[in-house]
């Protein structure tokens, strides 16, 4: 009977079903390579081998053959067979070169994001299975909890021989979400006994597969996310022998025993390869690029798996501070095509890989080792642009903690023990200043070891991270299993801030999309404010319809700045528009130059009408008239009074007289003036532009300036010496004539008709 899991959805139905192989197209091992005396890859990758000293490309009959030698590179060359379009890192170079590119975008992912992504829905639940005499047994439990960062769960491996055939009791129990119970801890009351619980995202019972690792532990997720550009690493820690390497690559000599290809045993690292390569073939519309490499920390020096040579020549460890970040120097990379080619790796690291044996454990690690899997994926995007980005993955396999009396180490394991333990204490110090919420800035010693320097930024930088902790359920380990445990706990305060690593190409692309959307906004805001009138969008009776209501109204004001923001079609309308206005104002300034000249024409015409008729006058009514005739200023004309009888044409000192005097005017005198009277009043019914002419009738209205000859009795009188209002007049429409406009049309008129009124219509700018 299988329980129903709460909250995983496809539990195994049988212990030990194999690895799923999915879509992925496998190719099977060719039975040579685990025999290859080389120690290569495969014969037939030892294809554009290189120097790793010198670059130049070796034969592979001169090779020394301990590495993988497929597609090797020199840290200088920089050549690396070309399976992708993007540069991408060869030994020796920087990681700066690939991963400086850690720019964080409006693409990052927020740690909560990476979060629910990272995470199984967030409930607790367990797996139970039958196992081999048909009992019930729960094989996992878990408990998402919100908010954590790093992913932990906890692989309790089952009691070995040894330790059941030495009554070794079990002291770890699983109550159940994610929990464990470890019983017979001492410092319990009265010198007694007491218990311990801890808590972590998932618990795997001993009866736990290797699959079940891979499906429930979150490994699947972070090969996704690795896929997708982040920088994920799985590292397993834990005591020695409580199955570090089993979790990660298997049980020992798993690889060159012949056994079948796909077995059981395999550990999460084959398994995730194969994960790897079946979500690569779901996504054909990009091109991806594997390169792996691969590296032990052997006291405390780097070694590089996939070509020691003879000497195992230790390699450096720098700090980028281009990719703010450590690197080892002339660290091989491998291009992998295949699932073979990564297997390949993980094959010859583990062969090359320093493994001892000490009391605890036959085939016990004696280094840390990193391998490490670089995912770059190139995309079309717009304009014939690729869209790069360099995501990775690391397996981690720490040594195992050791307690020297114990595995009773001597000499150079000794050394080894040492070497290990001092390189965790420093990891264990980290993670504690890691985890302590409560010091805001402390120092991590990052820098203590080789170690904490290579995983820094898995621990607290970019990264995503899941941390398998391993333990024993022995007693005889409970010191190391509450060590672990609580390491573990610590581990899973640790907050990191997740990013996708993406190629600078992409961070420009989208900085300068971002950057043109931003433009487009403001340029829309600023067409709207200025009331420029967009064509763009329009069709060519829209564009004039819209050209010719722009045209009626003012052309809009323009900064120069804002000028230089305008587009191309926006800065033609705007001339458009000002060259229109320009014309009109043209227009407008000859049909004002003409109306001058009539009107000085008139003027002349109006003075000696006025000479002949004042002659006449004279002549037919003698003197005593006033010797100095009043001449009004256009003040003093505009101040009097239409109704007024004193309104005349003629200013004389008598006046009562003056008006009789007009009454005794010759008849044809009279007809002369009422006719040109009459004529004015007709022609003077409306201005040029439409407003009546009757400003004069109107209280606030304009006045209608009647202006009369200057010319004095004296012939050397006032004309001279002070300006009249036609002088006046005159001067103003010269000097000043585009300040005025003047109802030109109906002084043509009157031209027309050959009578020129003394009655000049002035209006000011503002009135028309
Ligand atoms: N879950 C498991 N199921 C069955 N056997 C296991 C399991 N875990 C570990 N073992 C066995 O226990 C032994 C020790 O495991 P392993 O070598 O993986 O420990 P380790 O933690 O890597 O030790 P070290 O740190 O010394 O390398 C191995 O023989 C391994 O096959």
């Amino acid at each position: 009977m299988v329980t129903k899991p709460n909250s995983f959805k496809t539990p195994p139905t049988s212990r030990g079903n194999s690895p799923s192989r999915g879509n992925t197209t496998i190719r099977s091992r060719s039975p040579s390579r685990s025999t290859n005396n080389n120690r290569g890859i495969s014969p037939s990758k030892q294809k554009n081998s290189t120097n790793p000293k010198n670059g130049e490309k070796e034969p592979p009959s001169t090779r020394t053959g301990r590495s993988p030698n497929r597609n090797r590179t020199t840290p200088n060359a920089g050549t690396q067979r070309n399976v992708g379009k993007s540069p991408v890192r060869s030994r020796g170079t920087s990681p700066s070169s690939k991963s400086t590119a850690s720019i964080s975008t409006n693409g990052t992912m927020g740690s909560s994001e990476v979060n629910k992504r990272f995470r199984r829905p967030s409930e607790s639940g367990s797996i139970e299975r039958l196992d081999e005499d048909n009992n019930l047994r729960r094989i996992i439990t878990s408990y998402n909890q919100d908010g954590d960062n790093i992913n932990v769960v906890v692989r309790v491996r089952p009691l070995s021989k040894k330790e059941i055939k030495s009554v070794d009791n079990n002291v770890v129990q699983f109550p159940g979400n994610g929990q464990i119970l470890i019983t017979d801890v001492p410092g319990g009351s009265g010198g007694g006994l007491k218990t311990k619980l801890f808590s972590y995202n998932v618990v795997f019972e001993p009866a736990a597969t290797q699959e079940d690792v891979l499906q429930y532990s979150g490994m699947k997720r972070l090969i996704e996310m690795a896929v997708e550009g982040f920088r994920c690493t799985c590292f397993c820690y834990g005591q020695t022998g409580s199955g570090k390497t089993h979790t990660l690559t298997g049980p020992p000599g798993l690889f060159g025993l012949k056994k079948t290809p796909y077995s059981d045993a395999h550990g999460l690292v084959f398994r995730s390869f194969m994960y790897l390569f079946q979500k690569l073939q779901e996504q054909p519309d990009k091109h991806f690029i594997l390169k792996a490499s691969y590296l032990e920390i052997y006291n405390e020096k780097v070694i590089d798996l996939l070509n020691p040579g003879s000497a195992r020549k230790p390699l450096a460890v720098r700090w980028s501070k281009k990719a703010r970040g450590f690197f080892v120097e002339n660290l091989f990379t491998v291009d992998c095509e295949e699932l073979d080619d990564l297997i390949a790796v993980l094959e010859e690291g583990l062969r090359n890989r320093s493994v001892g044996r000490h009391n605890m454990n036959e085939y016990s690690s004696r280094s840390h080792t990193i391998l490490t899997v670089h995912i770059t994926s190139e995309q079309p995007a717009e304009n014939g642009v690729f869209i790069s980005r360099t995501g990775k993955i690391n397996f981690v396999d720490l040594a195992g903690s050791e307690m020297t009396k114990k595995t009773q180490s001597e000499g150079k394991t000794l050394e080894e023990a040492n070497n290990i333990n001092k390189s965790l204490m420093v990891l264990g110090y980290c993670i504690s200043s890691l985890s302590d919420t409560k010091k805001k800035i402390c120092h991590i010693p990052y820098r203590d070891s080789k170690l904490t320097k290579l995983l820094a930024d898995s621990l607290a930088g970019n990264g995503v991270t899941l941390m398998i902790a391993c333990i024993s359920p022995a007693k005889s380990n409970l010191c190391e299993t509450l060590n672990t445990l609580r390491y573990a706990a610590r581990a899973k305060r640790i907050r990191t801030k997740p990013i996708v690593v993406m190629d600078p190409r992409e961070a420009l692309i989208l900085s300068l999309k971002r950057e043109v959307d931003v433009l487009q906004n403001e340029n829309e805001h600023l067409r709207t404010a200025l009331h420029v009138y967009s064509t763009s969008n329009l069709s060519s009776d829209d564009k004039n319809a819209g050209l010719d209501n722009l045209i009626g109204h003012s052309p809009p004001h323009v900064d120069l700045e804002e000028l230089a923001k305008m587009e191309g079609h926006e800065l033609v309308e705007l001339v458009r528009i000002y060259v229109k206005e320009n014309d009109i104002l043209r227009k407008e300034n000859v049909e004002l130059y003409s109306s001058r000249d009539i009107l000085q024409r008139d003027h002349e015409l109006v003075c000696r009408e006025n000479e002949r008729l004042l002659k006449k006058l004279e002549e037919l009514n003698p003197p005593p008239l006033s010797s100095g005739r009043q001449t009004l200023s256009a003040d003093a004309l505009n101040s009097i009074d239409d109704n007024s009888p004193t309104t005349n044409f003629w200013s004389n000192s008598d006046q009562k007289k003056s008006t009789d005097t007009n009454k005794e005017m010759p008849e044809f005198i009279q007809k002369r003036m009422d006719k040109r009277l009459g004529n004015r009043g007709k022609d003077m019914n409306m201005t040029p532009r439409g407003r009546p002419s009757s400003w004069d009738d109107k209280p606030n209205g304009p006045k209608i300036v009647r202006i009369k000859s200057s010319k004095s009795d004296d012939s050397s009188g006032s004309r001279n010496k002070e300006p009249t209002k036609q002088n006046s007049l005159q001067s103003e429409l010269g000097e000043s004539s585009q300040e005025r406009r003047f109802s030109m049309a109906k002084a043509k008129e009157m031209d027309k008709d050959g009578v020129f009124g003394s009655a000049i219509t002035l209006t000011d700018e503002e009135d028309l």
